[in-house]
């Protein structure tokens, strides 16, 4: 695999660089402050903790949103998150809201992925309660690794008006988590999006996130072609092939709806 770990030097200029962009992004809109999802994963365990050096704790607010299959382990680690960054959160139970969706459109009953990605959708709608009450922004926790193979819900997750850690691999998120003092049980978390029951990131991907984040730096947003890239790393064609394939099939949800052209 390719070390794409950073030297502290570069763990520093990463976080500088991140907290000044929260920083920026908030300043640019006049908001009042951000509020993001704490899922108790280590994507926002690290952009919470973030915009707190970024803005201070009474500027983020934190919304930790269970579910039904969400486990009870996460959604206490989501509030000892946000109390050991003493910042202010709400928890909201959102599994009435998903019976009244079903409720409305019985047809989806059962169907796990629509069902699932509800839940991601519901979320953003509370976010966006939030930020519109309380003149905030919506901070995104996504990064490159997820965003690269579409592996967020469009409109759910996705809904966000900045993507802080967006370009950090997954390995580099948990790097940088550690540098900037997150719990290791925390930072060493197997993902999980946890939009149904016993769901892992790498078992729906099928790949382990070290040899994504390889196969994404060296060929999708690095020059290596598919051979030279199966070379360096060891894998076979059909893995980089398969990467390949996500990234190509998920560019609708990383760029804006298109209109027809102008007939001007
Ligand atoms: N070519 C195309 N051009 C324009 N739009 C296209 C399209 N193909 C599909 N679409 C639209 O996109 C929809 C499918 O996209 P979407 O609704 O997102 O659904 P989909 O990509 O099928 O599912 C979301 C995936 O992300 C994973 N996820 C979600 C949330 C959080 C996390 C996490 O890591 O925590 C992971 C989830 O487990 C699942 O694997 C289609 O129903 C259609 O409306
Ligand atoms: N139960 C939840 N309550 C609040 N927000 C949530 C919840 N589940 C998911 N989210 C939001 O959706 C985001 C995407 O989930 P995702 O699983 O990719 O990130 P994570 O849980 O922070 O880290 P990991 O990928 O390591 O599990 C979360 O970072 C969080 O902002
Ligand atoms: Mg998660």
């Amino acid at each position: 695999m390719i070390d794409l770990r950073f030297s502290e030097a570069e763990l520093e200029q990463r976080r500088e660089h991140i907290t000044g962009f929260i920083r920026e992004q908030i300043d640019a809109a006049g908001a009042e402050g951000a509020v993001l999802g704490l899922s108790g994963g280590i994507d926002s365990t690290l952009t919470a903790t973030l915009a707190v050096e970024a803005l201070g704790a009474e500027n983020l607010h934190g919304l930790v949103l269970p579910a039904t299959v969400s486990s009870e382990g996460n959604m206490s680690d989501a509030e000892r998150v946000a109390q050991d960054l003493e910042i202010g959160y709400d928890v909201i139970e959102i599994e009435p809201l998903v019976d009244s969706l079903l409720a409305a459109y019985p047809e989806a009953e059962g169907d796990r992925e629509a069902v699932g990605n509800a839940r991601a959708r519901l979320r953003a709608v509370l976010n966006y309660l939030v930020a519109n009450h309380e003149q905030r922004l919506v901070l995104g926790t996504g990064n490159r690794s997820e965003a690269a193979v579409g592996y967020f819900t469009k409109y759910g997750d996705g809904a966000v008006d900045c993507h802080p850690i967006g370009n950090l691999y997954k390995g580099q998120v948990r790097q940088l988590a550690r540098h900037v003092g997150v719990p290791e049980e925390l930072a060493a978390k197997t993902a999980t999006a946890e939009l149904w029951a016993d769901q892992t990131d790498e078992d729906e991907l099928g790949i382990s996130y070290d040899t994504l984040d390889s196969i994404l730096a060296a060929h999708i947003d690095g020059p290596l072609s598919v051979a030279a890239t199966c070379r360096l790393l060891e894998v076979d064609e059909a893995t980089v092939e398969r990467v390949r394939g996500m990234y190509e099939r998920s560019e609708h949800k990383r760029t804006v709806p298109p209109a027809p052209p102008s007939l001007e």
